[in-house]
């Protein structure tokens, strides 16, 4: 692995995300075949596309969930280098999807200590990461028990507390209020301004300048 680490946006220093040929396929349906796309540090893209176009599927193919049937999908160091390893989707980017992945008996709180931890991060950024989503209230109540909203803030809590120069962002939005959707707002322009680049599947237009990349309409 030839990619520093100790970005400000942390993990690995990653320049760019180059999705090169790529074809997908879920069950017998192919989602799309040739399909490349380049986001460099500071750059934002929203996918775009009728349901079931396949923006999710594409998340959790740079995410390293789902494999392409073609085509590579690259992450870019700060010398040039192009690596697809493991490594660099593990510490390079950060997927915040539909299921938000929480446990359902843990407390907010063990969660959220269980997933930075894992993510090796210190306190530093976890108190701020609690501040910025106001999660201190709900950090003794089972996740099972948050709404779809706290879900959502305790994720991006995550993307606060372990930073990583990649944000793949399932409708980031959908759940949240006109209040925490502005606070979401803020986390991407700060993490734009810093370095890090968004692929975010959206219905709605990101509210952050973005490229748009539209997956069309498969039916
Ligand atoms: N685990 C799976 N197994 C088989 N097919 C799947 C699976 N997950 C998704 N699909 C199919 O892949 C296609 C693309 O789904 P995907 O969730 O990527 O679309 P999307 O563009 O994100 O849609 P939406 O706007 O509704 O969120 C759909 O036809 C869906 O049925």
């Amino acid at each position: 692995m030839d990619i520093e680490r100790g970005s400000q946006q942390g993990g690995l220093m990653l320049t760019a995300l180059d999705i090169q040929g790529v074809a997908l396929s879920r069950g017998e349906r192919v989602l799309f075949r040739d399909l490349s796309l380049s986001i460099k540090t500071g750059q934002a893209v929203a996918l775009t596309g009728a349901n079931g176009a396949g923006k999710t599927s594409l998340l959790r193919a740079v995410a390293g969930f789902i494999r392409p049937d073609a085509g590579r999908i690259l992450f870019h160091g700060v010398d040039g280098v192009a690596v697809e390893t493991e490594t660099a989707r593990r510490e390079g980017a950060h997927l915040l999807g539909h299921l938000e992945g929480l446990k359902p008996v843990r407390t907010a709180g063990q969660e959220f200590d269980f997933q930075t931890g894992w993510l090796g991060e210190g306190r530093k950024r976890r108190v701020e990461a609690i501040e910025r989503l106001a999660l201190s209230p709900l950090l003794d109540l089972e996740t099972r028990k948050l709404s779809a909203g706290q879900k959502r803030r305790l994720s991006l809590a995550r993307l606060v507390a372990a930073p990583r120069p990649i944000w793949l962002l399932d409708e980031p939005l959908a759940p949240l209020d006109e209040r925490w959707r502005g606070v979401a707002a803020d986390l991407m322009a700060d993490h734009l301004a810093t370095g890090g680049m968004i692929l975010a599947a959206v219905h709605d237009p990101l509210p952050v300048a973005a490229r748009e990349f539209d997956l069309g309409d498969w039916a």
